[in-house]
């Protein structure tokens, strides 16, 4: 960092934020293999947030691997580059008040670790979407699957590329054996119980 940077104290702080806002701000980590069910389910929390008018934004590949990280690929050092600065754009999310839904693989415990201790205790809760590899693989939802098992695309994850399910995740969510709407509120209930919203 060059040393001629100071920071400057903003006036508005977090608690300002979440107080007009009327609610509790903080990251909701959604991780799991490609289809998996991520972006399905985070979406779904995402609309039952905003019916609620409460001010929440998901991050996705869509919004952030096309924009901020496309110059970064699927490498372990990559993916590494990639989680560390979606966790950063998701403290200052955090920071503004918003509950921040992310929906990328994140296929490294540590990765996850390391945004997790970016913020207060209590302010980052990991979900799995823990579906079995046959089911993602059955729904392929992208043909990537299939591109994999032939050796077109390197390196996935889950064929020839790890995927280190979570230790201790605050939620876990079967999505083969429940339908999106139940996996959703299952997210909903546990932010009530937690006192976010
Ligand atoms: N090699 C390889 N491995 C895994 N996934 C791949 C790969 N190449 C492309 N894709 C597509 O990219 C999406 C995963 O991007 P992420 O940013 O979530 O990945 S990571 O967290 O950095 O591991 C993932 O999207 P989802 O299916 O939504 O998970 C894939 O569509
Ligand atoms: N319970 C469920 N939760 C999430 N997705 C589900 C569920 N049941 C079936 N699906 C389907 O599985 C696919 C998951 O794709 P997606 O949400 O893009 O996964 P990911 O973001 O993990 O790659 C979608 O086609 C979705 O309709």
């Amino acid at each position: 960092m060059g040393s001629n940077l100071t920071w400057h104290d903003a006036s508005l702080q977090v608690d300002h934020y979440r107080k007009r806002n009327g609610h509790h701000s903080g990251v909701i980590w959604f991780t799991g293999l490609s289809g998996s069910g991520k972006s399905s389910v985070a979406n779904r929390v995402n609309e039952k947030l905003y019916e609620k008018h409460l001010q929440s934004y998901l991050l996705d590949g869509d919004n952030v691997r096309h924009g901020l990280n496309q110059d970064l690929g699927f490498a372990a050092q990559d993916r590494e580059e990639n989680i560390r600065r979606i966790g950063e754009v998701a403290k200052l999310f955090t920071d503004s008040g918003t509950i921040v839904l992310t929906a990328f693989i994140s296929p490294y415990q540590e990765d996850r670790d390391r945004v997790r201790n970016l913020l207060p205790e209590g302010d980052f809760i990991e979900v799995f979407v823990d579906c079995p590899l046959e089911e993602c693989e059955k729904r392929d939802p992208k043909g990537l699957y299939e591109k994999a098992r032939s050796g077109e695309i390197k390196g996935f994850t889950g064929i020839d590329a790890p995927y280190e399910a979570p230790i201790d995740p605050e939620l876990v969510l079967h999505t083969h054996e429940r339908d999106i709407e139940t996996c959703a509120n299952q997210v909903i209930d546990y932010l009530e119980e937690r006192g976010w919203v």
